[in-house]
């Protein structure tokens, strides 16, 4: 049996969690869902990824990202996880509880963030954008990534929250507040068109031109969030949605959330699904027979396989 981890919030039951090997708590922290008993531990599907730096609300710094990317793709590539739980720690000690504020305006230099050490005047190509490289990992993802909104919500915080696939906020804590265009920033991809998709065109631009503060039942009336829940129960609700998602079939799931991505995504989104059928394809007998055909340095007898309507 694995040793409790920490307690890394207050929402947090390190009862349930166990830490995970090559990923020790740092600005992020990442656990796998657990049931202990007598008997012993059982991992169950879902994993915990949180931003860890509640004295700066959460922001995310280069260091933080990448933590963040390689999270996000061990849970993509670990086969017996379902869902991906994305929340932030905290609360800070002046008692205020964050999401993600976005990008650590402190360390933004000439054309992006910059990793510790890096002059603040460095030449270009020294600063990096690479959220947008989690949020696409985010949605290609076959797993679905359910936004435990814990607090403020804002900037590229909010962004991350919109590109997940579904998300749930504490009634009490949760606020969410699209700063971007405040810090001469602006997320014109996932950020805005997705915001505009879920709560309707008029009220994302609201959103991003007036950057004012909503509620997590603003969000839930909007359409911006599926609920609003106490404090209290948020992380357990995002537990049991996950648990939910984890009864269906794998497969299904994987080519309902390609398939709702699809057509936003172009291109980019059909190969994603396209790649899933082909997989699918593989699987039967007719693909097999063009295999086989070609080791076996013959032409492939396709008459057993019908045009089928
Ligand atoms: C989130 C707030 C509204 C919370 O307000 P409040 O509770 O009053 O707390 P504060 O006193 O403001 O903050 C406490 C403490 O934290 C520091 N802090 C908070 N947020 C940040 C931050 N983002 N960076 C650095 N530091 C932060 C704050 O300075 C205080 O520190 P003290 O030392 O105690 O003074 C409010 O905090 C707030 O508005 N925060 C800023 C939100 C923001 O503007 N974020 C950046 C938006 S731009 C962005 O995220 C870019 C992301 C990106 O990489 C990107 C790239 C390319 C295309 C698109 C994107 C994209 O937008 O996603």
């Amino acid at each position: 049996m694995s040793d409790i981890p920490a307690q890394v919030s207050d929402l947090m039951d390190p009862t349930q969690w166990r830490a995970i090997d090559g990923f020790p708590d740092s600005d992020i922290t990442y656990h796998r869902w657990v049931a202990r008993s007598e008997d012993g531990e059982q991992d169950l599907p879902a994993v915990r990824i949180a931003f860890n730096r509640p004295e700066v609300r959460n922001a995310f710094r280069p260091q933080t990202v990448d933590e963040l990317y390689r999270a996000m793709d061990h849970a993509r590539m670990t086969p017996d996880v379902a869902a991906i739980i994305l929340t932030g720690n905290g609360p800070a000690a002046d008692g205020v509880h964050a999401f993600c504020s976005g990008g650590d305006q402190r360390i933004r230099g000439k054309d992006g963030y910059l990793y510790e050490g890096t002059a603040q005047d460095a030449p270009a190509y020294g600063g990096r954008l690479h959220i947008l490289e989690v949020q696409r990992l985010m949605r290609h993802s076959p797993k679905v990534v359910i936004a435990a909104v814990n607090g403020w919500a804002a900037g590229g915080g909010h962004s991350l929250h919109v590109v997940s696939d579904l998300s749930i906020a504490s009634r009490e804590h949760a606020r969410f507040k699209q700063t971007d265009a405040n810090v001469g920033s602006f997320d014109a991809g996932y950020g805005s068109a997705l915001l505009a998709r879920q709560v309707g065109d008029k009220r994302a631009r609201e959103i991003f031109f007036l950057a004012r503060e909503y509620s997590a039942d603003d969000a839930e009336r909007w359409g911006g969030v599926n609920q609003s829940v106490p404090h209290a129960e948020l992380e357990a609700t995002a537990l049991e949605y996950a648990r939910i998602v984890a009864t269906k079939s794998p497969q299904a799931i994987r080519m309902l959330k390609f398939a709702f991505n699809l057509a936003d995504d172009g291109l980019a989104g059909q190969q994603v699904f396209a790649g899933e059928a082909t997989r699918m394809a593989y699987m039967t007998e007719e693909a097999q027979e063009g295999r086989d055909a070609f080791l076996e340095r013959r032409d492939p007898d396709w008459t057993r396989f019908p045009y089928a309507y």
